[in-house]
């Protein structure tokens, strides 16, 4: 099995019947996704809400109950991958685009869970360039800001197009390189108009499950190892 299914797997055994579930973005979840709605087949009883349009799809397409934000309180329990963690479990996402709708579920979530495969793990982040969502209009010089903080900011294509998030917005990939103090750096780039948030999640994870390529898995809450 994979180490990203593994880990996934591992997450999904944390959910109990008449949770509110958060599902995260990408190709970890993909997996959670999918053992969830085998939990629910046999019996499990929950109901959820998605970070992306496509894991909202997933999950439909799954037998998943969503539901509309109006219709929930707190969230219990969410589920999402990293593109990076760090030791004291900050971590930089968005490389699926999703990170804004991630912070929010996240931030109104009383458990996060983070799922990664080992290759995730880092001593500092920032090898992964940090995905910032940024205003369409006058994206230009809100990018001439970020870059003045000093990365190398790229703007997001796919296809040989300029990628849109489900908010409509553009994601600027930048390196920072060795990323040494997130929650400044977070508070810096949030602070510039146009931005409207950047894939640093600091102090936010409460949990993290690791999938390893021998098989073995390890779970790390946050405060406690
Ligand atoms: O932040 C994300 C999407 O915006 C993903 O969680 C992150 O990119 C990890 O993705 P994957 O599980 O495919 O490696």
């Amino acid at each position: 099995m994979s180490p990203k299914k593994i880990a996934a797997e591992k997450a999904v055994e944390c959910i109990q019947t008449g949770m509110t579930i958060g599902l995260g973005t990408g190709s970890t979840v993909y997996w959670a996704i999918h053992k969830i709605a085998q939990r629910i087949h046999e019996g499990l009883m929950i109901r959820a809400v998605a970070t992306s349009n496509g894991s909202e799809q997933l999950a439909q397409q799954l037998g998943i109950p969503i539901v509309p934000f109006s219709e929930i309180g707190q969230i219990d329990l969410t589920i999402d991958g990293a593109d990076e963690v760090d030791a004291h479990f900050d971590l930089i996402k968005g490389g699926g685009g999703a990170l804004l709708r991630e912070k929010i579920i996240a931030a109104n979530s009383k458990q996060f869970i983070v799922i990664i495969d080992e290759s995730k793990q880092v001593d500092k982040l920032g090898r992964f360039p940090l995905p910032v969502e940024v205003v369409p209009f006058a994206a230009e010089l809100t990018i001439r800001q970020i870059r003045d903080l000093g990365c190398t900011p790229k703007i997001r294509t796919t296809d040989g197009q300029t990628y849109k998030s489900d908010n409509g917005n553009l994601i600027i990939d930048c390196d920072f390189g060795e990323i040494t103090q997130p929650a400044s750096l977070t508070a810096r780039l949030n602070s510039i108009p146009g931005v409207v948030d950047n894939g640093l999640f600091v102090q936010m994870a409460s949990c993290l499950v690791v999938g390893y390529k021998d098989g073995t898995v390890k779970l790390e809450y946050m405060g406690v190892n």
